[in-house]
Protein backbone atom coordinates (compact mmCIF):
# COMPACT_ATOMS: atom_id res chain seq x y z
CA UNK A 1 0.00 0.00 0.00
CA UNK A 2 2.60 2.52 1.06
CA UNK A 3 4.43 2.07 -2.19
CA UNK A 4 1.75 2.20 -4.50
CA UNK A 5 1.02 5.18 -2.53
CA UNK A 6 4.67 6.30 -3.32
CA UNK A 7 4.35 5.76 -6.90
CA UNK A 8 1.74 7.82 -7.06
CA UNK A 9 3.18 10.86 -5.36
CA UNK A 10 4.72 13.17 -7.70
CA UNK A 11 9.37 13.56 -7.77
CA UNK A 12 10.39 16.50 -6.39
CA UNK A 13 13.72 17.70 -6.00
CA UNK A 14 15.04 19.89 -3.63
CA UNK A 15 18.08 22.42 -4.38
CA UNK A 16 19.19 24.23 -1.54
CA UNK A 17 21.20 27.22 -1.92
CA UNK A 18 21.49 28.68 1.40
CA UNK A 19 19.48 31.90 3.12
CA UNK A 20 17.09 32.62 5.98
CA UNK A 21 15.28 29.71 4.75
CA UNK A 22 18.77 27.98 6.16
CA UNK A 23 19.18 30.63 8.86
CA UNK A 24 19.84 29.82 12.91
CA UNK A 25 19.40 32.42 15.09
CA UNK A 26 20.81 32.27 19.08
CA UNK A 27 17.37 32.33 20.14
CA UNK A 28 13.41 32.13 19.59
CA UNK A 29 12.94 35.81 19.78
CA UNK A 30 15.92 36.39 16.91
CA UNK A 31 13.44 37.15 14.14
CA UNK A 32 16.35 39.35 12.39
CA UNK A 33 19.46 38.98 13.65
CA UNK A 34 20.49 35.91 12.83
CA UNK A 35 22.99 33.83 10.27
CA UNK A 36 21.87 32.91 7.34
CA UNK A 37 22.96 29.58 5.28
CA UNK A 38 23.56 27.65 8.08
CA UNK A 39 20.99 24.27 7.61
CA UNK A 40 21.73 21.89 5.59
CA UNK A 41 18.91 20.33 3.21
CA UNK A 42 18.53 17.15 4.91
CA UNK A 43 17.35 19.04 7.97
CA UNK A 44 15.39 21.45 6.13
CA UNK A 45 13.52 18.14 4.60
CA UNK A 46 13.07 16.79 8.28
CA UNK A 47 11.78 19.59 9.74
CA UNK A 48 8.73 19.49 7.57
CA UNK A 49 7.52 15.69 7.44
CA UNK A 50 4.32 16.68 5.89
CA UNK A 51 6.31 17.06 2.77
CA UNK A 52 6.24 13.22 2.25
CA UNK A 53 2.36 13.54 1.82
CA UNK A 54 2.79 15.89 -0.99
CA UNK A 55 5.60 14.21 -3.08
CA UNK A 56 8.73 11.80 -2.71
CA UNK A 57 11.38 14.52 -2.14
CA UNK A 58 14.80 14.19 -1.95
CA UNK A 59 17.41 17.02 -1.66
CA UNK A 60 20.65 18.29 -3.11
CA UNK A 61 22.77 21.05 -1.28
CA UNK A 62 23.72 22.53 -4.46
CA UNK A 63 25.52 25.76 -2.33
CA UNK A 64 25.14 27.52 1.02
CA UNK A 65 25.56 30.78 1.38
CA UNK A 66 23.58 34.10 1.37
CA UNK A 67 21.96 35.20 -1.23
CA UNK A 68 24.12 38.90 -1.79
CA UNK A 69 26.89 36.64 -2.00
CA UNK A 70 25.90 34.84 -4.97
CA UNK A 71 28.02 35.00 -8.30
CA UNK A 72 27.73 34.26 -11.68
CA UNK A 73 29.03 31.23 -11.74
CA UNK A 74 26.94 30.36 -8.90
CA UNK A 75 23.92 31.18 -10.85
CA UNK A 76 25.05 29.06 -13.96
CA UNK A 77 26.11 25.93 -11.53
CA UNK A 78 22.40 26.27 -10.36
CA UNK A 79 20.80 26.39 -13.82
CA UNK A 80 23.24 23.47 -15.61
CA UNK A 81 22.09 21.82 -12.43
CA UNK A 82 18.10 22.46 -12.76
CA UNK A 83 18.32 21.41 -16.76
CA UNK A 84 19.94 18.20 -15.92
CA UNK A 85 17.06 17.73 -13.22
CA UNK A 86 14.57 18.63 -15.77
CA UNK A 87 15.64 15.96 -18.26
CA UNK A 88 15.52 13.18 -16.22
CA UNK A 89 12.42 11.29 -16.34
CA UNK A 90 11.93 10.37 -13.25
CA UNK A 91 11.89 13.92 -12.02
CA UNK A 92 8.49 16.21 -11.92
CA UNK A 93 9.27 19.29 -10.60
CA UNK A 94 11.82 21.24 -8.73
CA UNK A 95 12.27 23.22 -5.71
CA UNK A 96 15.07 26.06 -4.91
CA UNK A 97 15.66 26.98 -1.40
CA UNK A 98 17.33 30.25 -1.94
CA UNK A 99 18.19 33.84 0.06
CA UNK A 100 15.81 36.35 -0.38
CA UNK A 101 17.94 39.21 -1.39
CA UNK A 102 18.66 37.78 -4.63
CA UNK A 103 15.98 35.30 -5.07
CA UNK A 104 14.24 37.19 -7.74
CA UNK A 105 17.20 37.73 -9.79
CA UNK A 106 17.61 33.90 -9.83
CA UNK A 107 13.94 33.20 -10.58
CA UNK A 108 14.21 35.26 -13.44
CA UNK A 109 17.28 34.08 -14.89
CA UNK A 110 15.85 30.66 -14.51
CA UNK A 111 12.71 32.03 -15.96
CA UNK A 112 14.94 32.81 -18.77
CA UNK A 113 17.04 29.83 -19.82
CA UNK A 114 15.49 26.47 -18.66
CA UNK A 115 13.62 24.28 -21.49
CA UNK A 116 11.42 23.01 -19.79
CA UNK A 117 7.59 23.21 -18.78
CA UNK A 118 7.77 21.08 -15.49
CA UNK A 119 7.59 23.45 -12.50
CA UNK A 120 9.96 25.03 -11.21
CA UNK A 121 9.86 26.51 -8.02
CA UNK A 122 12.07 29.65 -5.88
CA UNK A 123 11.43 29.75 -2.22
CA UNK A 124 12.56 31.61 0.58
CA UNK A 125 11.35 32.66 4.36
CA UNK A 126 11.62 36.28 5.86
CA UNK A 127 12.70 34.57 9.37
CA UNK A 128 14.77 31.82 10.18
CA UNK A 129 13.50 28.67 11.31
CA UNK A 130 14.15 28.78 14.99
CA UNK A 131 12.28 32.11 15.20
CA UNK A 132 8.86 32.49 16.58
CA UNK A 133 6.27 32.27 13.86
CA UNK A 134 9.02 31.38 11.48
CA UNK A 135 7.38 31.45 7.33
CA UNK A 136 10.34 28.83 6.22
CA UNK A 137 8.32 25.80 6.95
CA UNK A 138 5.21 26.90 5.30
CA UNK A 139 6.67 28.57 2.45
CA UNK A 140 8.89 25.13 1.32
CA UNK A 141 5.40 23.20 2.19
CA UNK A 142 3.84 25.30 -0.17
CA UNK A 143 6.70 25.23 -2.95
CA UNK A 144 6.40 21.47 -2.91
CA UNK A 145 3.10 21.35 -3.20
CA UNK A 146 3.32 23.32 -6.45
CA UNK A 147 5.76 21.80 -7.93
CA UNK A 148 4.19 18.39 -7.82
CA UNK A 149 0.96 19.88 -9.52
CA UNK A 150 0.04 19.46 -13.02
CA UNK A 151 -1.16 22.88 -13.22
CA UNK A 152 1.56 24.71 -12.50
CA UNK A 153 3.36 23.26 -15.86
CA UNK A 154 4.50 25.73 -18.74
CA UNK A 155 3.27 28.78 -16.29
CA UNK A 156 7.33 29.67 -15.81
CA UNK A 157 9.84 29.92 -13.25
CA UNK A 158 7.56 30.59 -10.41
CA UNK A 159 7.79 31.76 -6.50
CA UNK A 160 5.89 30.88 -3.60
CA UNK A 161 5.98 33.11 -0.63
CA UNK A 162 3.38 34.68 2.06
CA UNK A 163 1.11 32.19 0.24
CA UNK A 164 0.85 33.28 -3.12
CA UNK A 165 2.29 32.27 -6.47
CA UNK A 166 4.16 34.73 -7.81
CA UNK A 167 5.77 34.61 -11.75
CA UNK A 168 8.82 34.46 -11.09
CA UNK A 169 9.63 36.91 -14.14
CA UNK A 170 7.86 40.07 -12.14
CA UNK A 171 8.20 39.26 -8.44
CA UNK A 172 10.14 41.55 -6.40
CA UNK A 173 11.56 41.62 -2.68
CA UNK A 174 9.86 45.10 -2.11
CA UNK A 175 10.01 45.58 1.83
CA UNK A 176 12.59 43.50 3.77
CA UNK A 177 11.90 42.01 7.75
CA UNK A 178 8.10 41.55 6.94
CA UNK A 179 6.75 38.30 5.49
CA UNK A 180 4.97 40.17 3.16
CA UNK A 181 8.21 40.89 1.33
CA UNK A 182 7.26 39.66 -2.31
CA UNK A 183 5.27 41.58 -4.49
CA UNK A 184 4.65 42.34 -8.09
CA UNK A 185 3.69 45.07 -9.47
CA UNK A 186 0.97 43.11 -11.94
CA UNK A 187 -0.41 40.65 -9.15
CA UNK A 188 0.04 37.27 -8.12
CA UNK A 189 -0.84 34.48 -10.52
CA UNK A 190 -2.31 32.37 -7.66
CA UNK A 191 -2.49 31.24 -4.05
CA UNK A 192 -1.87 28.25 -2.39
CA UNK A 193 -3.81 27.05 0.71
CA UNK A 194 -3.51 24.07 2.46
CA UNK A 195 -1.27 22.60 -0.08
CA UNK A 196 -3.90 23.36 -3.02
CA UNK A 197 -3.16 25.92 -5.24
CA UNK A 198 -6.03 28.71 -6.67
CA UNK A 199 -4.67 30.04 -10.07
CA UNK A 200 -6.35 33.38 -11.33
CA UNK A 201 -3.73 34.46 -14.13
CA UNK A 202 -0.82 33.84 -16.53
CA UNK A 203 2.26 35.19 -17.33
CA UNK A 204 2.32 37.11 -21.09
CA UNK A 205 6.17 37.09 -21.42
CA UNK A 206 7.97 34.71 -23.24
CA UNK A 207 9.59 31.90 -20.75
CA UNK A 208 11.24 28.75 -20.45
CA UNK A 209 9.84 26.59 -23.55
CA UNK A 210 9.19 29.43 -25.59
CA UNK A 211 12.56 31.31 -24.61
CA UNK A 212 15.17 31.58 -27.50
CA UNK A 213 17.90 31.54 -24.67
CA UNK A 214 18.90 28.11 -23.66
CA UNK A 215 21.04 27.41 -20.57
CA UNK A 216 22.59 24.71 -22.26
CA UNK A 217 24.79 26.29 -24.31
CA UNK A 218 25.53 29.14 -21.96
CA UNK A 219 29.20 28.65 -20.94
CA UNK A 220 29.79 32.06 -19.27
CA UNK A 221 27.75 35.51 -18.75
CA UNK A 222 29.20 38.70 -19.70
CA UNK A 223 29.63 41.51 -17.42
CA UNK A 224 26.89 43.70 -17.10
CA UNK A 225 26.86 46.40 -13.97
CA UNK A 226 24.36 48.81 -12.43
CA UNK A 227 24.43 52.40 -11.83
CA UNK A 228 22.43 54.14 -9.26
CA UNK A 229 20.73 57.68 -9.85
CA UNK A 230 19.88 60.82 -7.59
CA UNK A 231 20.12 64.29 -6.89
CA UNK A 232 23.53 65.30 -7.85
CA UNK A 233 24.58 62.09 -9.28
CA UNK A 234 27.99 62.41 -11.49
CA UNK A 235 29.28 59.90 -13.70
CA UNK A 236 32.37 58.74 -11.50
CA UNK A 237 30.62 55.37 -11.20
CA UNK A 238 29.20 54.79 -15.00
CA UNK A 239 32.96 55.80 -16.44
CA UNK A 240 34.30 53.30 -13.70
CA UNK A 241 32.52 50.72 -14.62
CA UNK A 242 33.12 50.77 -18.01
CA UNK A 243 36.72 50.96 -17.94
CA UNK A 244 36.62 47.89 -15.71
CA UNK A 245 34.93 45.92 -18.30
CA UNK A 246 31.32 46.30 -18.35
CA UNK A 247 29.62 45.04 -21.92
CA UNK A 248 26.70 46.99 -20.81
CA UNK A 249 25.62 49.51 -17.97
CA UNK A 250 22.05 49.13 -16.64
CA UNK A 251 21.10 52.99 -15.54
CA UNK A 252 19.58 52.80 -12.38
CA UNK A 253 17.60 55.95 -12.80
CA UNK A 254 14.95 58.00 -11.38
CA UNK A 255 11.14 58.49 -12.47
CA UNK A 256 10.85 57.55 -15.59
CA UNK A 257 14.20 56.27 -16.25
CA UNK A 258 15.68 59.67 -16.50
CA UNK A 259 19.36 60.41 -16.71
CA UNK A 260 20.78 63.73 -15.60
CA UNK A 261 21.93 66.76 -17.41
CA UNK A 262 25.28 66.02 -15.53
CA UNK A 263 25.48 62.30 -17.13
CA UNK A 264 24.16 62.54 -20.30
CA UNK A 265 27.15 63.28 -22.20
CA UNK A 266 29.06 60.50 -20.29
CA UNK A 267 26.95 57.92 -21.47
CA UNK A 268 26.92 59.22 -25.20
CA UNK A 269 30.27 58.80 -25.44
CA UNK A 270 30.36 55.02 -23.74
CA UNK A 271 27.73 54.15 -26.38
CA UNK A 272 30.16 55.08 -29.11
CA UNK A 273 32.82 53.06 -27.06
CA UNK A 274 30.75 50.18 -28.09
CA UNK A 275 28.96 49.95 -24.40
CA UNK A 276 25.25 49.21 -24.37
CA UNK A 277 23.77 51.86 -22.04
CA UNK A 278 19.88 50.37 -20.46
CA UNK A 279 17.54 52.73 -19.29
CA UNK A 280 15.74 51.30 -16.34
CA UNK A 281 13.57 53.47 -12.80
CA UNK A 282 14.45 52.42 -9.36
CA UNK A 283 10.88 53.62 -8.07
CA UNK A 284 9.92 51.36 -5.25
CA UNK A 285 6.54 50.10 -6.60
CA UNK A 286 7.86 49.34 -10.25
CA UNK A 287 8.76 51.03 -13.04
CA UNK A 288 7.60 51.70 -16.61
CA UNK A 289 10.54 53.02 -19.25
CA UNK A 290 9.47 53.69 -22.49
CA UNK A 291 11.65 54.75 -25.59
CA UNK A 292 11.86 58.32 -25.74
CA UNK A 293 10.28 59.37 -22.92
CA UNK A 294 12.82 61.68 -20.81
CA UNK A 295 15.72 60.98 -23.51
CA UNK A 296 15.99 60.37 -26.93
CA UNK A 297 16.52 56.54 -27.19
CA UNK A 298 16.89 56.63 -31.05
CA UNK A 299 19.33 59.41 -31.43
CA UNK A 300 21.78 58.14 -28.63
CA UNK A 301 21.61 54.60 -29.69
CA UNK A 302 20.24 53.18 -25.89
CA UNK A 303 17.86 50.55 -24.79
CA UNK A 304 14.80 50.72 -22.25
CA UNK A 305 14.02 48.22 -19.54
CA UNK A 306 10.37 48.68 -19.84
CA UNK A 307 8.65 47.39 -16.59
CA UNK A 308 12.27 45.13 -15.12
CA UNK A 309 13.79 46.90 -12.53
CA UNK A 310 17.63 47.48 -12.91
CA UNK A 311 18.72 44.38 -11.10
CA UNK A 312 15.87 41.93 -13.45
CA UNK A 313 17.51 44.44 -16.03
CA UNK A 314 20.73 43.28 -15.35
CA UNK A 315 19.93 39.53 -15.83
CA UNK A 316 18.61 40.22 -19.22
CA UNK A 317 21.01 42.42 -20.39
CA UNK A 318 23.18 39.30 -19.65
CA UNK A 319 21.49 36.72 -21.07
CA UNK A 320 20.86 38.45 -24.28
CA UNK A 321 23.99 39.35 -24.92
CA UNK A 322 25.32 36.08 -24.85
CA UNK A 323 23.22 36.03 -28.43
CA UNK A 324 23.52 39.52 -29.53
CA UNK A 325 25.22 42.96 -29.48
CA UNK A 326 22.59 44.39 -31.63
CA UNK A 327 21.07 47.35 -29.61
CA UNK A 328 17.90 46.98 -31.82
CA UNK A 329 17.75 43.44 -30.62
CA UNK A 330 18.40 44.14 -27.54
CA UNK A 331 15.03 46.11 -27.49
CA UNK A 332 13.23 43.41 -28.73
CA UNK A 333 14.25 41.16 -26.10
CA UNK A 334 13.46 43.91 -23.57
CA UNK A 335 9.64 44.00 -25.03
CA UNK A 336 9.47 40.32 -25.40
CA UNK A 337 10.82 38.96 -21.85
N1 LIG B 1 15.52 36.71 4.14
C1 LIG B 1 16.66 36.34 3.60
O1 LIG B 1 16.76 35.28 2.99
C2 LIG B 1 17.84 37.29 3.67
C3 LIG B 1 19.11 36.59 4.12
C4 LIG B 1 20.30 36.83 3.22
N2 LIG B 1 20.62 38.23 3.11
C5 LIG B 1 20.08 36.18 1.87
O2 LIG B 1 19.58 36.76 0.96
O3 LIG B 1 20.46 35.02 1.76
Amino acid sequence: KEVETQQKLANVVILATGGTIAGAGASTANSATYQAAKVGVDKLIAGVPELSQLANVRGEQVMQIASESITNDNLLQLGHRVAELADSADVDGIVITHGTDTLEETAYFLNLVEKTDKPIIVVGSMRPGTAMSADGMLNLYNAVAVASSKEARGKGVLVTMNDEIQSGRDVSKMVNIKTEAFKSAWGPLGMVVEGKSYWFRLPAKRHTMDSEFNIKTIKSLPDVEIAYSYGNVGDTAYKALAQSGAKAIIHAGTGNGSVSSRVVPSLQALRKDGVQIIRSSHVNAGGFVLRNAEQPDDKYDWVVAHDLNPQKARILAMVALTKTNDSKELQRMFWEY
